[in-house]
C-alpha cells in the first residue's frame, strides 16, 4: 500500500505494515528530555529500571532555565548531571543551546523515530524524521525500554508554491497556516510540507515550519529529504512519501504575494496581516527560540538592522539557539553588531520564550517575540500581551519601538 512519510517511518520502526489509524509498538531511535521534563522522566525511570536501554540514544540538554535561575532549577540540574554521568547518556550542560537545535545539529537523521519530552520535538521533521512530543512518564518508560506505543496519524499534505517576497520568510508562512488551519485544526495529524517553495527553503526555514506543527494540534511536521538534508545531516538516508499515498486533506498555497504576518495576543492562530497591528508600541522584543533562533534568522535580523540602532524605549533581547549558532554569528561580527546597536545578547538557551528564566514582561507590557506561543502569562505577567512575528519584523520593530513592516524602510 502506498504510504505517507509518517506511515513509512512508523511501519519501519515497528516492523509492521501500518496505515493511518493503526497502532504501532515501535522502537525509538532517539529520546530527548530537557531540564524541565527530564527530572520527572528520571523519577519515572527509577521506579521501573536500573539501567537505560541505550545510553547513546538518550539526550539530555539543559536549556529552559540555563544557567540555573533558582535553587530548585540548580538542584534539578544537579540531579540530571548525576543521572547522565551514572547512565552514560549524552548530556548538554547549560550554555550549549536549545534542546531542539542541538538535536538538529548533532543527532537527528532522516527516517528516524524520535521522541522528546517537549512539545516542539516536531521540529525534527525538517530532516525527515518522525519526531513528536511525549510526557515525562512515557519518557521514563522509554528510557527503560526504548519502545513506545503510537497511533499512526493521518497526514495533511500542504503544498506551497511561489517565491517568497522580500522581507517575508518561513515564519510568515507558518503563521499564515496557523491562522488558516487553526489551533486545533490538525489534531493528532501529521503535516507534510511539500512543493517548490519547500524545495528552495533552507533546513532552518523548514525547521521553523515543522516547529509550529504542534501549534495547530499536529502530531508532527514532515518534509521529504533532498540534497539539503543530506548535506545538513551528513547522511544519505532518504525518505519521501509514495506518490499514491493517502492524505486526509490536501492544501495548496501560493506564497508569492504573502504579507508579513503577526499572531496577536493571546492565541497563535489569532493571525493578522502586519498592517492591522502596525504602530503597536512595544516594551520588549525577543529574537530567538527553537522557532527562530538559528543562524539564518539572526543574520536576517542583522541585515534589517544595517547600521541603525535598536530603540532605547525597547529591551531587545537576542538569544542564539546554540553555541554553534553563536560562534558563527561571532565570526561574522553579527553579535558585536547587535551589542553595538543596544541589544542584550544572552548565551544560548530558551530565553524569555516561556518566561521560565529571564526577560519576563510586567503587567500591561507589550512584547514582540519570534517564538511560537503567545499564550496569556507565558512570557511573564498574565496582564502582558505578546505578539509573534518573523525575525525580520522583530528587528525592524525593535528599531522603531513599535510593530513595523520591514518592507517600508528597506525599499
Ligand atoms: C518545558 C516544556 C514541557 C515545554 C513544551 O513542551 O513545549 C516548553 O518547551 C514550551 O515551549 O512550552
Ligand atoms: S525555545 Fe521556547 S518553545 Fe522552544 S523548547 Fe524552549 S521554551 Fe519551548
Amino acid at each position: 500500500m502506498p504510504k505517507t512519510i509518517a506511515e513509512k517511518i512508523l511501519s519501519r520502526a515497528s516492523d509492521q505494515d501500518l496505515e493511518a489509524g493503526d497502532y504501532a509498538f515501535a522502537d525509538i531511535d532517539l529520546a530527548m528530555a530537557n531540564d524541565i521534563t527530564a527530572p520527572l522522566a528520571v523519577d519515572a525511570f527509577n521506579e521501573i529500571a536500573e539501567e537505560v536501554w541505550d545510553p547513546d540514544k538518550i539526550i539530555i540538554p539543559l536549556d529552559h532555565q540555563a544557567p540555573a535561575d533558582s535553587i530548585q532549577a540548580a538542584d534539578n540540574q544537579k540531579k540530571l548531571r548525576k543521572f547522565a554521568k551514572e547512565q552514560n547518556t549524552t548530556f548538554y550542560d547549560v550554555g550549549e543551546g536549545i534542546c531542539h537545535q542541538l538535536m538538529l545539529e548533532n543527532h537527528v537523521k532522516p527516517g528516524q523515530l524520535v521522541i522528546g519530552a517537549d512539545s516542539h520535538t516536531c521540529t525534527y521533521g525538517a530532516l525527515g524524521a518522525f519526531a513528536t512530543g511525549v510526557g515525562s512518564t512515557d519518557m521514563g518508560a522509554a528510557f527503560a525500554s526504548g519502545k513506545l506505543w503510537f497511533k499512526v496519524p493521518e497526514t495533511i499534505k500542504v503544498t506551497l508554491e511561489g517565491k517568497l517576497p522580500d522581507y517575508v520568510g518561513p515564519k510568515d508562512v507558518i503563521l499564515m497556516l496557523a491562522g488558516e488551519i487553526g489551533a486545533s485544526g490538525a489534531l493528532y495529524q501529521a503535516l507534510e510540507f511539500t512543493g517548490p517553495t519547500i524545495e528552495k527553503m533552507s533546513i532552518a526555514g523548514r525547521a521553523t515550519l515543522c516547529n509550529m506543527a504542534i501549534e495547530m494540534g499536529g502530531k508532527t511536521g514532515l518534509v521529504a529529504t533532498d540534497e539539503k538534508t543530506k548535506e545538513y545531516t551528513g547522511s544519505n538516508r532518504e525518505i519521501e512519501p509514495d506518490e499514491e499515498a493517502d492524505y486526509i486533506e490536501e492544501k495548496h498555497y501560493d506564497v508569492s504575494n504573502l504579507e508579513p504576518k503577526i499572531a496577536a495576543p493571546h492565541e497563535v492562530d489569532n493571525v493578522k496581516d502586519i498592517s492591522e497591528v502596525e504602530g503597536t508600541e512595544l516594551d520588549q522584543v525577543f529574537i530567538g527560540s527553537c522557532t527562530n533562533g538559528r543562524y539564518q534568522d539572526l543574520k536576517k535580523a542583522a541585515e534589517i538592522l544595517g547600521e541603525r540602532k535598536f530603540s532605547n524605549e525597547v529591551r531587545t533581547i537576542i538569544v542564539p539557539a546554540s553555541r554553534k549558532v553563536n560562534k558563527k554569528l561571532m565570526e561574522e561580527d553579527i553579535i558585536e553588531k547587535f551589542m553595538d546597536a543596544g541589544a542584550i545578547v544572552q548565551s544560548p538557551c530558551c530565553g524569555p520564550c516561556m518566561g521560565s528564566s529571564f526577560g519576563l514582561l510586567g503587567e500591561g507590557e507589550v512584547g514582540l517575540a519570534t517564538s511560537n506561543r503567545n499564550f496569556k502569562g507565558r512570557e511573564g505577567s498574565p496582564k502582558a500581551r505578546v505578539y509573534l512575528s518573523s525575525p525580520m519584523v522583530a528587528a525592524e520593530s525593535a528599531i522603531k519601538g513599535e510593530i513595523t513592516d520591514p518592507r517600508k524602510n528597506q525599499k
